[in-house]
């Protein structure tokens, strides 16, 4: 039969293997990602380890219940002898002994050749925390890391030629978390695991590419809560290496201590990974988010606004000093973390301090003990470089053990000093609203009042109002009770803020409106929704 009317021929759609479906859109491109065999192994991940995850999470939710009754946080009885023993992580490869500058980004095309290019030692492409997971996000992403791999990746835009330097950073890539799943691909009937899906596609795509070229597939880990966490991943990779047919060139990945309760598991969390470890990283912001959301309502824990909340404070002072000590005991490397800064166009002045204040984290870092750190920015490589440079001569510093540092569990939990006015409420609700917006258009970090926003620094500002609301007795360092008439009152004006700011046709094209609703039920629920972005991607496109 052949068709003449192109209105009857066949939808062009994906061949999928039994009992797998795709709904996302279809596009030849997208289908040289989403192959057959492709779907099989991602398939296979989910049906192997999805009960795990899920058994996981309810954990997750099982611990949080802890916390509500007033049980706090504290180092595990049952793996002393693994913190207490001594073990060192397996040894890495050449390729991984110098992280001293890594800039993070999201997995799009422009973005990932100006990151490579950028002069870091290594680029975290991340479909997490700064991408919002539209279906064109996600596979579009796969297909430019698949050529970022094999180097063919290049843009031409009317205004540039993009292309590869001969000299590029590492390539690293951030799988979206264990609570996220992914819509549009459905295996059994259920949709499938996020983490799976990203974690899958790029490993079946680009292992034995990266493997003939010399080097491996290498991860960033986010969210993880506990040890159990990264033997789930753990056993991923060996699944993957097996299947794969790849059992010599080992999988590396650094995990991002970014929740409170992981920062009590430090070691157990190597030792989980001690054949596929590589180090670990303070993921500050979500940190923070973590923070809130896991000690919640008690108002011994509540923070004061989100700008007061720095690495100086006693609880972050304490996790990133553990978190050095713990990883040069084990003989691998401790990554910093993001300052938020980033360059200022048109503001020379206002540029020079922003830059000082990334300089000065940086030096923290370094003299701390850090053996690399992230940025948001190519504009910020040559800071973070400067300063890593003269600071840490040897490719890591890993031989400085930290001896000095003595953290406890009280410590980790110990709140800072600080106000809460109504300019830190007015600014949560802003910059929540305009990042909520732009995720929901597709856009997962922007730059909002000169700071790099995504989707853990959000989190924040949308924590905290809710820890301000439902915390009995929180008040405003003038006096006046945070209260949700107040909260509500404060709000259109928020929107107007915006509107002005950003003009009416911009406002009315954006989702404002729609992110204000779905804030306003984030911070109003009595029950702490886990994740901003689990109700919002039901209204993802
Ligand atoms: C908490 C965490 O999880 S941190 C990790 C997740 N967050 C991130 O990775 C932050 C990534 N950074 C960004 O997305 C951006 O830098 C933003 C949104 C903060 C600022 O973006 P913009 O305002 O567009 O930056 P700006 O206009 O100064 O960009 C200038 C150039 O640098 C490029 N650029 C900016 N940031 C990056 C980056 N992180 N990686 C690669 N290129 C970048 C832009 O694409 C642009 O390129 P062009 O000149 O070829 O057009
Ligand atoms: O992922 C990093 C963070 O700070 O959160
Ligand atoms: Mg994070």
């Amino acid at each position: 039969m052949t068709f003449t009317d192109t209105a009857l021929a066949p939808k062009p759609t994906y061949l999928t293997p039994e009992r797998v479906k795709i709904i996302g859109s279809f596009s030849p491109e997208f289908a040289e990602i989403l192959t057959p065999s492709a779907l099989a192994f991602v398939a296979e991940l989910h049906r192997r380890f999805d009960s795990t995850r899920q058994a996981l999470l309810a954990r997750r939710a099982e611990r949080q219940a802890d916390f509500a009754a007033g049980i706090l946080p504290d180092f595990l009885p049952e793996t002393k002898r693994i913190r207490e023993q001594d073990w060192t992580v397996s040894p890495l490869p050449d390729d991984l002994l110098d992280r001293r500058v890594e800039i993070t980004g999201p997995v799009e095309r422009k973005m990932i050749i100006n990151a490579l290019n950028s002069g870091a030692s290594v680029f975290m492409a991340d479909l997490e925390d700064s991408n919002a997971p539209t279906w064109e996000n996600v596979v579009q992403g796969q297909i430019n890391l698949r050529d970022a791999v094999r180097r063919t990746i290049s843009l031409s835009t009317p205004t540039k030629e993009y292309r590869l330097n001969e000299k590029t950073a590492l390539l690293m890539v951030r799988p979206r978390g264990w609570h996220l799943e992914e819509k549009h691909v459905l295996v059994d009937g259920e949709p499938i695991s996020a983490s799976l899906l990203d974690f899958g596609l790029y490993y079946f795509h680009n292992a034995h590419e990266l493997c003939a070229r010399g080097s491996a597939p290498y991860f960033y880990l986010p969210k993880l809560e506990s040890h159990l966490e990264a033997r789930l991943w753990n056993d991923v990779f060996g699944f993957a290496q097996w299947s794969l047919k790849l059992p010599k060139c080992l999988i590396k990945a650094t995990v991002l201590i970014e929740t409170l309760p992981a920062a009590f598991e430090l070691n157990e969390i190597l030792y989980e990974l001690r054949e596929h470890s590589a180090g670990l990283n303070c993921g500050r912001w979500d940190y923070i988010f973590s923070y809130i959301k896991r000690l919640g309502l008690n108002p011994d824990f509540r923070l004061p606004n989100r700008a007061d909340v720095t690495m100086t404070v006693p609880f972050m002072a304490a996790y990133s000093q553990l978190v050095i000590q713990t990883c040069h005991r084990r003989g691998v490397h401790a990554i910093g973390g993001m300052a938020a800064q980033i360059p200022i166009k048109n503001d020379p002045a206002a540029n020079e301090a922003a830059l000082e204040k990334v300089r000065q984290d940086k030096i923290r870092e370094a003299t701390n003990g850090h053996d690399g750190t992230w940025v948001a920015h190519p504009g910020l490589v040559p800071v973070a470089m400067e300063v890593f440079n003269r600071l840490m001569l040897g490719p890591n510093q890993i031989e400085n053990k930290r001896l000095d540092v003595q953290v406890s569990a009280a410590d980790l939990v110990r709140a800072p000093q600080g106000a809460i006015t109504e300019e830190g409420l007015k600014l949560n609700i802003d910059v929540a609203i305009q990042y909520i917006a732009s995720w929901l258009g597709g856009n997962g970090c922007v730059p909002i009042y000169n700071l790099m926003e995504d989707a853990a620094t959000a989190e924040i500002s949308r924590a905290q109002v809710w820890q301000w609301l439902h915390t009995p007795g929180t008040t405003l360092a003038d006096g006046r009770p945070v209260t949700a008439e107040l909260y509500r009152s404060l709000v259109p004006g928020q929107l107007d803020k915006i509107k002005a700011q950003i003009g009416e046709e911009a406002y009315e094209k954006g989702r404002f409106l729609e992110a204000a609703r779905l804030f306003d039920r984030l911070v109003m629920s009595e029950e702490f929704i886990e994740f901003l972005t689990v109700p919002a991607y039901e209204q993802l496109a």
